[in-house]
């Protein structure tokens, strides 16, 4: 679309193909001025900047046919825009709304988006961006956006988490697709054939690694399209078979998919899928994670595919992106003996640059000539994050949890590395009315999505979850990230402490560290490259009495529940197994079972049960607690003045403490941190 500056009008020039080879490096498109005043030998400095909507009428009456943006739904088209909205009865109610004369707040003036206006996206975008209330690209946006519009350039992408790279690619392949179709509707009202009108060709792949991730991408990407026409479906594994063949049947543009369903799909030959190698645009969310272990195979599988043509293969725009695409590890320990020893003369083996890990990238995935933007912190996470630490035993790491959720309220995700844990802390948590919501890769699909749904609609919630859960996922206002576990992989650190400060917006994360991952921890701060040890995220001690009572409790009340549980399920096989052959147990088999025993249980669960909700209906923190406690310990034994108290947010609390840690206190941990890091 055309901008003004100072008078001059300029419109991106649009080119088909990456017409900007690396002699070109720098050049991310070229604009033509189109008010050139060849009399007066004068640009048109008298026009006034407009409204968008002018600008599209001005340029439909003025223009030649074959250049005015042509749309396949009335809700493309600039002049007669309809918008739905939903009403707040929940009913839709459909508004007609004009874009040039219209008042009414769904309308926009153009300049409230001044800073969109180069990128080249079409009226029907930036209305979307609009509704939505982004006044400005973020970062990844604005250095991606040029030359992925207006230079077709094949992207890499990093950046921080929740910084927007979903919009990065999302807008390119959006207004790609438009020109595409723009084109195509012009060739055929050219050439006067019709075709079917009604098969649409499948333009953009995007894959992702979970299916969360792929229901949100998909969402995400709905409210930027829904001006456009562009159909963007989800095909995910776990969704039934006849649903994902229904959805497909549509003809939608973008497909959005988890890469092992999807070919499954294309193996099973299903029609829209059918000439996936025509695709014009392909994006790689969380590329890394795709390309490691358990993803690799089925996305080589499809790569394969998608590259066997190679002139369809430079036809295509390719967008990989991730939080983590350039981050490199410490070795792994077989590799770092075998280096330290010299063993391998024949292989030498050498620490991965950032540049080798993203050349590897693209010789994988067989990219030509992409443009890298890399602008991801040394840290690895957010500015807006602050990060702490608590270190603990084991066993008490109950506590400290316990202790965060009921003295610091908010929004808050609980990352565990397996799906035992997972169960068993939601389960304790639900002894303690914590109302914990799980969510782990052995749960049903439709089970997962509603409680990320029930998580996302309590400003107080608590989800207890596994790495499935750690990569993309855009949840609004997490306040806090706790990780039970040291994550294994530096990677999973930084993604798991990305879903809070998301945005902009800070958040906190705690890592509750216990000794014997204090050497995952190292590895971890080493990978991060930090020269500081986190900060111990302060606890007031006087009230871990009252918490440990309440979750020693909690845990004896699950062991007898688990208990009555396991004699239930053994008794109740055995009465079924009986009742279907029609026999009478043996004495001495029921007496295995006792009924006696299992009354007992029973009884002693209800004492328990009881005897919480008494402690339970008690405050921890009294009423009133200010919580002024000038100098207190962290869990090192550090001295910490801090003045907090019970309705404090998390993150003031922890600031409160680091600001008050002395000069000298501080130089010392560093200087005894550092000779842990060089062990
Ligand atoms: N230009 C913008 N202005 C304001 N908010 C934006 C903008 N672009 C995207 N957002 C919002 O920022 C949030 C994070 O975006 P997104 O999920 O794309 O981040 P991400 O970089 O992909 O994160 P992750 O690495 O965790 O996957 C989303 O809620 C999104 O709606």
């Amino acid at each position: 679309m055309a901008k003004e500056v100072k008078g001059v009008k300029w419109k991106a020039l649009e080119f088909e193909g990456s017409i900007f080879n690396k002699d070109l490096e720098g050049l991310i498109g070229i604009e033509e001025c189109t008010n050139y005043d060849l009399t007066s030998n004068k640009t048109n400095q008298k026009t006034r900047k407009r409204k968008l909507d002018a600008d599209s009428a001005e340029n439909s009456s003025k223009k030649p046919k074959k250049n005015k943006l042509k749309t396949t739904s009335p809700a493309n088209d600039e002049n007669n825009f309809t918008l739905s909205k939903h009403g707040s009865t929940g009913d839709i109610n459909v508004h007609e709304t004009q874009f040039k004369a219209s008042n009414d707040s769904d309308t926009f003036d153009s300049s409230s988006l001044l800073a969109w206006n180069s990128f080249g996206l079409p009226p029907s975008i930036l209305q979307a961006i609009h509704e939505l209330g982004f006044h400005k690209p973020t970062t990844i946006q604005d250095l991606t956006l040029p030359s992925a519009i207006l230079g077709r350039r094949n992207i890499l992408g990093a950046a921080e988490t929740g910084s927007g790279k979903t919009l990065a690619f999302g807008l390119p392949i959006l207004t790609g697709i438009l020109k595409t179709k723009e084109k195509l509707d012009s060739d055929l009202n050219d050439s006067q054939d019709e075709g079917n009108v009604n098969s649409k060709p499948l333009y953009a792949l995007i894959l992702t690694p979970t299916r969360e991730l792929a229901v949100q991408v998909q969402n995400h990407l709905t409210q930027v399209a829904k001006y456009t026409g562009i159909q963007v479906a989800v095909i995910l594994g776990g969704m039934a078979a006849v649903k994902q063949e229904r959805i497909l049947s549509k003809c939608p543009e973008i497909v959005v998919a988890t890469p092992g369903r999807l070919w499954e799909l294309i193996q099973e030959g299903n029609s829209h899928l059918s000439n996936v190698e025509n695709i014009r645009f392909l994006a790689i969310d969380e590329t890394d994670r795709m390309l490691e272990k358990g993803h690799f195979k089925e996305l080589h599988n499809l790569l394969e595919r998608l590259n066997l043509d190679e002139s369809k293969c430079k036809e295509r725009q390719n967008f990989v992106f991730s939080a983590t695409l350039t981050l490199i590890h410490e070795l792994p320990k077989h590799l770092a003996i075998r280096k330290k020893m010299k063993a391998s003369k024949s292989k030498k083996i050498v620490d991965m640059t950032p540049q080798q890990k993203l050349q590897k990238i693209i010789d994988v995935l067989g990219i030509d000539n992409p443009k890298v933007v890399d602008i991801t912190q040394k840290t690895g996470t957010a500015e807006s994050l602050s990060e702490s630490r608590i270190t603990c035993a084991i066993e008490e790491k109950d506590y400290y949890v316990y202790y965060f959720l009921q003295r610091h309220i908010g929004r808050t995700l609980i990352f565990c590395n397996s799906i035992g844990c997972v169960k068993r802390l939601t389960t304790l948590l639900g002894f303690l009315d914590c109302r914990a919501l799980a969510l782990h890769a052995s749960m049903q699909q439709r089970q997962r999505l509603k409680n990320l749904e029930r998580f996302r609609d309590n400003k107080n919630g608590i989800l207890i979850a596994t790495d499935v859960a750690s990569r993309g996922l855009d949840i609004p206002c997490v306040d806090h990230v706790l990780h039970y576990q040291t994550p294994r992989t530096s990677e999973s650190y930084i993604h798991r402490s990305g879903r809070t400060a998301r945005a902009s917006r800070e958040g906190l994360t705690v890592l509750l560290v216990e000794p014997a991952e204090l050497k995952n921890y190292l590895k971890l701060c080493r990978n991060l490259g930090r020269s500081e040890d986190l900060p111990s995220f302060p606890v007031h001690s006087d009230y871990l009495k009252a918490v440990k009572q309440r979750v020693n409790l909690a845990r004896e009340l699950d062991k007898v529940d688990l208990a009555v549980r396991k004699n239930q399920s053994e008794s109740g096989w055995l009465q079924k197994a009986a009742e279907e052959m029609d026999i009478l147990i043996d004495d001495n088999i029921a007496q295995k079972f006792d009924m006696a025993d299992m009354q007992k249980h029973k009884k002693l669960a209800q004492i328990k049960r009881k005897q919480l909700s008494r402690l339970l209906s008690k405050p921890i923190f009294p009423k009133g607690f200010s919580g002024k406690f000038p100098v207190t310990t962290d869990v090192k034994g550090n001295a910490i003045n801090m003045m907090s108290n019970a309705t404090e947010n998390a993150i003031d609390v922890l600031k409160n403490a680091t600001s008050n840690v002395s000069k000298a206190v501080r130089k010392k941990a560093k200087w005894m941190f550092h000779s842990k890091l060089k062990k």
